[in-house]
């Protein structure tokens, strides 16, 4: 089948790269503060000057290799130029921001009036602190009582980690119920850009998996081996059902996807998703954890061949390099340790995604500069390296993969 030609087409974590989507880190990284980091999922404070600057330079090295850069926040703002598209994205946002009380929400409304398209989606990524409205008028009860939160809307300081909020699956995509509240409204952005850009709207774009399911999935544990086989983290922020839910749907979608490979990893904050443990650098190369390696359990899903609408799961026993093989039909598999299993610097560089490489074509990777024992065991097994600065970005607990969603790779020959 020929997708080429397709809004969005991903059959493989190698292929080479065409399009993919990114948001540049804005002011709702100056809405962190000390108290709330644990809640919106941070350790630190990145510089915002600097973390745009890290952040310019990963879109720099994309576009001399010839990827075509979209943002995040121009496709949204693009997406509700309609007067009554964009009404109905304040009316939807307010409602998942959790804006309680008639006085705020009608005071936010007016304030949201001001901008335009581009500049909303900006305020509404950013947040909204209190004394930003002074005077809203208190009508009700929650509006009165002044529980010293200083957001009326709290910021959305994960958004550059565009890897999680939906995937991009064969020429569909799962738009994922994410497992946070703070990052389950950053679900928002994708559908309506899916529902409304001009870049998707005449196509149809299937939806594996959907943002109003009640269990969750998430982006950076959905990664695909090659054009038959799909692995799934089941993690911090995946869970079993989500996994089950996804897997009838893609195997009996007619497209090319046969089997999945659900990986059970601990559920830690260090290893939230797969990709922070284990990605695909090459057609025989991977990237892990040596920390994993031991607890990992893998269970393979197909469709049950008796009876229809059911799925076949078997917990695999073998080695991951022989379940790699078998499922992908290879000779010979090489996992790439981080740090090279020393435990100190495997620690150290994965704790800063050391293993979370973006392939940029087979063999070829963006990685951060700072996991520079990682990149020169990269190096050494064949994998040609595209290094970006690492300093403030990588505060946030993510790397290269995660800041990036494919939205076009080329299909990979006999994948
Ligand atoms: N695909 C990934 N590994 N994404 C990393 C996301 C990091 C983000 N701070 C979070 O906790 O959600």
């Amino acid at each position: 089948m020929d997708n080429s030609h397709r809004a969005l087409n991903v059959s493989s974590e190698i292929g080479k790269l065409k399009t993919v989507l990114l948001h540049r880190p804005g002011k709702e990284l100056e809405n962190l503060m000390p108290d709330y980091l644990d809640r919106l999922l941070f350790d630190d404070i990145p510089y915002l000057k600097i973390a745009q600057e890290e952040h310019d330079k990963f879109a720099k090295i994309l576009k001399e290799n010839g990827v075509e850069v979209v943002y995040l926040e121009e496709l949204a703002a693009e997406a509700i130029e309609d007067e009554s598209v964009r009404e109905r994205f304040v009316e939807e946002f307010l409602n998942e921001a959790n804006v309680l009380g008639e006085g705020k929400r009608r005071s936010l409304k007016e304030y949201f009036k001001q901008f335009n398209s581009r500049q909303l989606i900006d305020k509404v990524m950013q947040g909204v602190r209190k004394t930003e409205l002074p005077r809203y008028k208190p009508k009700t009860l929650t509006d009165m009582v002044d529980d010293n939160y200083p957001f009326l809307v709290d910021p959305m300081p994960n958004l550059y980690f565009t890897r999680d909020p939906f995937a991009t699956i064969g020429t569909g995509i799962t738009l994922n119920h994410m497992k946070t509240e703070t990052r389950n409204r950053e679900t928002i952005f994708a559908k309506y850009i899916f529902e409304n850009h001009p870049r998707f709207k005449g196509e149809y774009i299937p939806i594996w998996f959907n943002r109003d399911e009640k269990t969750s999935l998430e982006g950076g544990d959905e990664l695909i081996l090659n054009k038959k086989t799909i692995a799934i983290g089941i993690s911090e922020r995946t869970e079993a059902a989500s996994i089950e839910k996804f897997a009838k749907n893609i195997l009996n979608s007619g497209q090319t996807f046969e089997q999945i490979l659900a990986f059970d990893i601990p559920k830690k904050r260090a290893f939230m998703h797969l990709d922070t443990v284990f990605t695909m650098v090459d057609y025989d190369k991977f990237t892990i954890h040596p920390q994993i390696e031991g607890p990992l359990t893998v269970y393979s899903i197909t469709k049950s061949k008796e009876k229809e609408d059911e799925l076949k799961i078997v917990k695999e026993e073998a080695s991951l390099e022989d379940i790699l093989k078998k499922y992908l039909g290879l000779e010979k598999v090489t996992l790439i340790r981080c740090a090279n299993g020393n435990n100190i610097d495997a620690a150290r560089e994965q704790w800063n995604d050391g293993s979370n490489t973006l392939a940029i074509a087979p063999g070829e990777v963006i990685v951060y500069s700072r996991n520079y024992v990682t990149n020169k065991i990269l190096e050494e097994n064949g994998i040609k390296i595209h290094v970006m600065p690492s300093s403030e970005l990588s505060r946030g607990r993510g790397g290269p993969r995660c800041m990036s969603m494919p939205l076009i790779r080329e299909d990979i020959k006999n994948n």
